[in-house]
């Protein structure tokens, strides 16, 4: 598991204690070397990494199980994640940093449980392409494309119309495009559904998680972005929607919970009983859906453009975006800069219709010092 000290590899531990044929082989961090040794001696794991290698010197090797072989640096997270007993990886490493070990997998031909959306973001037609020459699965855990892959089961890919992803609206639903000038980084971390880390929740609240979202159906699915649409569905029940041409809409509902989509990605095709809370049909409760505000949250609108455009522009809209999401948390810039940033960006960079792994990683570099300086 790549990222096990977050969000989703919190939840991915709830789900390896509840499933004891799931056995985690090896847990990757970055630099919460505690916790990771905590989570080594809760689910006797072989291997541990800590991707940043300056923290060497301050772990206490003690703190890890006997046994636990405690690695360092990238190449060993590369290492882990093409590891020869390893049947699936878990991708949940946050950003653009979580690439390099799912690329690693997928060049392995492993069953990929990809949470690490920005894979896609950035690199979408490389993964795919990928994948497909060396057999690797590409399961998503983002609940929308999870609940997307199940429902295109029930049907053939050359009847589906178009996918529906289902959006909470974040915790700024239904304000104006003028009242967001203030708000604080407290208040965009506090999402009405989900408990998640701290990058995808402020996406959340400008709506960018949409938009990122939508480039990754657009790769996955292999859709082009005129059939991908955003519904706003403020309860996160109903986890995305596929239309076909007859015109039935197939959905996947439960409750707002990463266990199951993550359970269902180390699973698949087996359904078992997991940790995840079942619905209680005798309490009465709604189900709505509006259309988003583009007004307001004018970041959505940038997840089209970049699906239409494809080459450099993913890599460019996300290393703006997680330069000003810092910024943002630092008190540097106000919310609204946000977009604003990640459009600038977009119209800025040098763009290049068909990147390689290298250029994608120069584009990104280039942005993240450019959208560093930019006011
Ligand atoms: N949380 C959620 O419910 C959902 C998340 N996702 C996606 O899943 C991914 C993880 O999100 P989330 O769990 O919320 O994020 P968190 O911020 O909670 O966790 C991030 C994890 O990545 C690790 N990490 C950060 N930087 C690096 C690095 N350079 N090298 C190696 N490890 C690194 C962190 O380690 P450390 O603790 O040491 O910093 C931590 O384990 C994101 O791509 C997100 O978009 C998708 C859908 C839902
Ligand atoms: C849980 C999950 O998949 C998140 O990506 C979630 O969808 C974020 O909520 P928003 O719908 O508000 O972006
Ligand atoms: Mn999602």
């Amino acid at each position: 598991m790549l990222g096990s000290t977050g969000s989703i590899g919190t939840s991915a531990c709830d789900v390896f204690a509840a499933r004891e044929e799931l056995v985690p082989l090896a847990f990757v961090a970055h630099r919460s070397w505690e916790t990771l040794a905590r989570q080594c001696r809760e689910h006797d794991v072989k291997i541990a990494v800590l991707a940043d290698e300056s923290v060497a010197d301050t772990v206490d090797r003690e703190a890890f199980p006997p046994g636990c072989e405690v690695r360092f640096g990238e190449r060993a997270v590369e290492e882990v994640a093409a590891h020869p007993d390893a049947d699936a990886v878990l991708s949940a490493i946050v950003g653009a940093a979580g690439l390099r070990g799912t690329w690693a997998a997928v060049e392995a031909g492993k069953r990929v449980a990809l949470a690490n959306k920005e894979t896609l973001v950035v690199a979408g037609p490389l993964v795919t392409k990928r994948a497909a020459e060396t057999g690797a699965e590409l399961l998503p855990v983002d609940s929308e494309h999870n609940a997307i892959y199940q429902a295109l089961l029930a049907g053939r890919r050359d009847q589906v119309r178009r996918v529906i992803l289902t959006a909470s609206g974040g915790p700024f639903r239904g304000r104006s495009a003028a009242s967001l000038h203030d708000v604080t980084p407290a208040d965009a971390l506090a999402h009405p559904t989900w408990d998640m880390g701290k990058r995808i929740s402020v996406d959340s609240a400008t709506m960018l998680n949409k938009a990122f979202e939508l480039i990754e159906a657009r790769w996955l699915f292999d859709l082009p972005a005129d059939r991908i649409d955003v519904v706003v569905h403020p309860q996160s029940v109903v986890h995305s929607f596929v239309e076909y041409v007859d015109g039935s809409v197939l959905a996947q509902l439960s409750p707002p919970d990463m266990k199951l989509p993550i359970q269902y990605a180390l699973t698949h095709p087996d359904r078992r009983p997991g940790p995840t809370a079942k619905f209680d049909w005798n309490q009465a409760f709604e189900l709505t859906f509006e259309p988003p505000d583009r007004e307001a949250f004018p970041g959505l609108n940038l997840g089209t453009r970049v699906a239409e455009r494809g080459g450099t522009a993913g890599a460019a809209l996300n290393a703006a975006d997680e330069i000003a999401v810092e910024r943002f948390l630092n008190g540097e810039i106000r919310f609204p800069d946000i977009a604003r940033l990640c459009e600038q960006a977009l119209d800025e960079h040098p763009f290049e219709a068909e990147p390689t792994l290298e250029s994608l990683m120069e584009v990104d570099a280039w942005v993240r010092e450019r959208t560093k300086s930019t006011g």
